[in-house]
């Protein structure tokens, strides 16, 4: 786990940015050990790619200076040093390709693992966490900072292995022909080599801008896009369109600036190796004529030079990708790292018995992260088949009391009892298969009513979702519509009106045919005939059931075997509803803005 993880704020995704990049890199291993399987081999190619590379400057070097005797050529020696760079030149190609192929295929196996990983664990963070990390952040650290890694691993990681060892292997050979020429090698790039880290730092924020740009221009072009209803509703076309032009002239130039480092640093690079292969010939000539050097190392030197250019020219641009693909790297780990804190006791967890469920608040407080007590005090006890409207200000504490009971949070104090057994003892399965939450929104996806009823029980057959609808009334409902179940919902199920939405997740509720129902009422108004269906839904829907409704409507409660009152996070009043308005308070003031509504 990150030493940053204690840090973190409550309700918050580790960030993990402050994992030191050693770290990152042993933690992500272990996390992906894809990466580690066959390592060594790979090196290993590494290495024959890296010396093949070194053979042929040596081959022209002992051609020169050994095959062109006084005596005339000699043919057999020549032909085997040519026969040697063929064989060398081959050898490279082909450790260059089998070292590739598998540094791409361990690469996308293990990142492919990392993300299996890191998406399974959005899944088990708490709803706050997800509600808290904004959705789209969560998404790019599952989707493009593995990219980044990927990018990396697969091309400029090998690179850089193989840079080094080139630099390192080339250095070592000039040092044995000719220790002067080396100096003059490395004097010549030793200004590249030692600006390589501003370079860096400068590339490195360049590219942040343009990161940091990208994210403000989709931003700007999503929100009309999302919200082109409005916008277009209130005129304000030319406002949203000047943002996406600056956003799009300011990634512009952040991109420029950006490139323009990478151009003169590739430039230094081609500037520095002309002026080593200047300065080798030079002192070369000069070292020859002193008898210190042979003219078949002088050319060698020519050649070995060229190993610097790439890797120096290339330097800073693999720096730069080294430091976002660790970047990338910590913030895909800082998801895992953040403990899922609704833990699932899994298999050794309480199976719910089937049945109306027995519903206890004992003692139940809950503060969001950082915030103040929401819910103080609860004590609630509600017995099996109990039908309880919750009602109460907006604001007051009823959805958060309603995701406690469906254990989408935990409370901050006391505990939550369904059957008598703490909800986090009872293993997911069984809760999701018992306890089913209706929200005021259901959240349809694009695909066929049936598709979107199924997730109620994956599965079910057309007969069966026919059956809930007829149970529901909602079958002529069904019929009605242009292909029945094979009706397309649309974004969001934006191509049914609120209400049918409505109808689709009663739909899926009936088919989980839960034990324990907990509706938050939608608050939109709905025309009278689709009212009645869905009151009608509901009615069946509960019937037989322990339901817990968070009641926006008079009827509602009127209908109730029981209203609770919540206010400012505690429960004021308890009874039926005639009680409760004969006996006034803050349900005397609800019922009267009821009616005033209404009446
Ligand atoms: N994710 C959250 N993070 C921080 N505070 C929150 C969060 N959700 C709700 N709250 C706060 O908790 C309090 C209770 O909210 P809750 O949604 O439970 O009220 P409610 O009674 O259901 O209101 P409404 O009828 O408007 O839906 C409010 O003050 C709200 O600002």
């Amino acid at each position: 786990m990150s030493t940053t993880t204690s840090e973190r704020v409550a309700g918050t995704v580790d960030t993990g940015e402050e994992l030191p990049a050693l770290q990152t890199i042993r933690r992500g291993m272990e996390i992906s050990p894809e990466l580690r399987q066959g390592l060594g081999v790979t090196l290993l190619l590494a290495l024959v790619a890296t010396i093949g590379q070194v053979v042929v400057p040596i081959t022209i070097q002992q051609t020169l200076d050994h095959g062109l005797g006084p005596a005339g050529p000699d043919t057999g020696f020549m032909v085997r040093m040519g026969l040697l760079a063929a064989v060398a030149i081959l050898a490279t190609g082909v450790a260059s390709y089998v070292m590739t192929t598998r540094l791409f295929t361990q690469a996308e196996r293990g990142l492919a693992t990392l993300r299996i990983k890191a998406f399974r664990h959005v899944h088990d963070l708490p709803l706050l966490t997800q509600n808290t990390e904004r959705r789209g952040a969560l998404v790019s650290r599952v989707t493009s900072d593995v990219d980044q890694v990927s990018q990396f691993l697969v091309f400029g990681g090998i690179f850089a292995i193989v840079s080094i060892g080139q630099i390192i292997v080339a250095t070592v050979i000039m040092l044995v022909y000719s220790w002067q020429l080396c100096l003059v090698v490395w004097l010549c790039f030793a200004p590249l080599f030692l600006s390589l880290r501003w370079f860096q730092q400068r590339l490195s924020d360049a590219y942040g801008t343009v990161r940091r740009q990208v994210g403000a221009l989709l931003s700007a072009i999503a929100e009309p896009v999302v919200g082109a209803t409005v916008v277009r509703a209130y005129a304000v076309q030319d406002r949203t369109q000047q943002r996406i032009d600056d956003a799009i002239a300011a990634h512009q130039s952040a991109s420029t600036k950006a490139q323009g480092f990478t151009a003169f640093s590739f430039s230094l690079g081609g500037l520095s190796g002309g002026l080593a292969n200047a300065g080798v010939l030079i002192v070369g000539i000069w070292l020859g004529f002193a008898d210190q050097i042979s003219a078949g190392e002088v050319i060698a030197f020519a050649f070995l030079v060229t190993l610097f250019v790439m890797p120096v020219q290339m330097g800073t641009q693999i720096l730069t990708d080294a430091q976002n693909a660790l970047a990338g790297w910590r913030r895909v780990i800082g998801i895992l790292d953040t403990p899922a804190e609704l833990v699932d006791p899994g298999a050794d967890g309480a199976v719910l018995p089937r049945g109306p469920i027995a519903v206890e608040f004992r003692d139940v407080g809950f503060a969001y992260p950082g915030g103040p007590p929401v819910l103080r005090d609860i004590d609630l006890a509600i017995a099996p088949g109990t039908r309880v409207a919750v009602v109460g200000e907006t604001g007051s504490g009823k959805s958060t009391l309603a995701k406690l009971l469906t254990r989408l949070m935990d409370p901050t104090d006391g505990s939550v009892l369904l059957d008598d057994v703490d909800v986090r003892q009872i293993s997911n399965a069984s809760l999701r298969r018992s306890v089913v939450l209706v929200p005021q929104e259901g959240f349809l996806i694009d695909a066929t009513i049936r598709e979107n009823a199924r997730w109620g029980r994956l599965g079910a057959t057309d007969s069966e979702i026919r059956e809930s609808a007829i149970e529901l009334g909602l079958v002529d409902w069904l019929d009605g519509l242009p292909h029945g179940l094979d009706t397309v919902v649309g974004q969001r199920g934006e191509s049914l009106s609120a209400g049918e939405r409505q109808l689709v997740a009663l739909l899926r509720a009936h088919l989980v045919d839960p034990d324990l129902l907990v509706l938050d009422e939608a608050t939109s108004a709905v025309d009278p005939q689709l009212e009645m269906r869905m009151a009608r839904a509901l009615e069946r829907l509960m019937s037989g059931r322990t339901s817990v409704t968070i009641a926006h409507r008079l009827s509602t409660a009127e209908n109730a075997d029981e209203v609770v009152v919540v206010d400012r996070g505690r429960i004021v009043q308890r009874g039926r509803h005639q009680d409760l308005v004969a006996e006034g308070g803050v349900y005397g003031n609800l019922h009267a803005s009821w009616v005033a509504q209404h009446g």
